[in-house]
């Protein structure tokens, strides 16, 4: 199913997608020192790629211009097989086949569930979009709930909600900024897998930013850490293992070759 995401399409009208290539990123805010020192990273459809890294390392700034929201100062991105970013050219968020789901969901509070998700479809008829709203949210496990206001909402279906908004644009890619921290422990492992299911079988790219080891390791096809503007390693998640932890008290990972000796468990993700 990978290439292609024929659910989005059949709810909401689009083709084929190609994933994501960052190619040398740069970017820095103002003035102030560079947060991203040279990224690369390639996106595939139809799979997750998890990301890693201390707070203010640069992750949220890595998705920010993937989304097209900040323009980076030198580097490439293409998204689906095409160039949104190359240093002279920028390509604005609204024109790009990109979804992003944040930490706090932002729903909008005043709008009902139906419209919080038809807001983004504007590609649409607008005697066509109910419909199409309505097909996403069945898609995400919401089906029926359309008339319902946010506030009435639980964390975890808030969650989907802000899923189905994102899909409503028919993105080839997702990109998810801790969306489920805030959930507690066995609603996050649920809507975690559920809303990845929807993605993967959607043949949508996703990058998901985590603070969590063990989540990127069991829930991605792909993981990355990120250290002070840079991709430390890229690699399979089985062949990461979390091997101790740091000055602070947070687990560690590296790329199990690396780590093997004196000390690492190996407590792979793959097993
Ligand atoms: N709009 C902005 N203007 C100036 N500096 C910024 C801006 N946004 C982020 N920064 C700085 O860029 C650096 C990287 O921030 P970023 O949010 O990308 O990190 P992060 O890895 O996502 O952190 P966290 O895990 O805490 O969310 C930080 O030093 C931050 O203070």
């Amino acid at each position: 199913m990978a290439g292609r995401r024929p659910g989005v399409a059949a709810a909401a009208g689009g083709g084929a997608g190609g994933g994501v290539r960052v190619q040398n990123l740069r970017h820095r805010y103002g003035r102030g020192e560079e947060v991203l020192k040279g990224v690369s990273l390639t996106l595939e459809p139809g799979r997750v790629h998890g990301l890693l890294g201390d707070s203010g390392c640069g992750k949220t700034t890595l998705l920010r211009v993937i989304a097209g929201l900040e323009r980076p100062g030198r580097g490439r991105v293409l998204v689906d097989d095409r160039v949104v970013d190359d240093g002279r050219l920028h390509v604005p968020p609204e024109k790009r086949p990109v979804g992003i789901v944040f930490q706090d969901y932002g729903l909008f509070p005043h709008l009902c569930v139906r419209r919080n998700v038809a807001f983004g479809m504007r590609h649409l008829r607008r005697r066509d979009r109910r419909a199409a709203a309505e097909a996403l949210l069945e898609r995400v496990g919401m089906g029926g709930r359309g008339a319902a206001m946010p506030h009435t909402l639980s964390g975890g279906q808030q969650q989907r909600v802000a899923l189905a908004r994102a899909l409503a644009r028919d993105p080839a890619v997702m990109l998810l900024d801790e969306p489920f921290s805030g959930l507690d422990a066995r609603l996050r492992e649920s809507v975690r897998s559920e809303t990845l299911a929807v993605l993967r079988a959607a043949g949508v790219a996703v990058l998901m930013v985590t603070h969590d080891p063990m989540e990127a390791l069991v829930a991605s096809d792909t993981v990355s850490v990120m250290r002070a503007g840079k991709l430390l390693v890229t690699g399979d998640p089985s062949a990461v293992c979390v091997c101790g932890t740091d000055a602070e008290g947070h687990r560690t990972i590296r790329l199990c070759a690396e780590a093997d000796g004196p000390g690492c468990d190996h407590a792979a993700a793959g097993g």
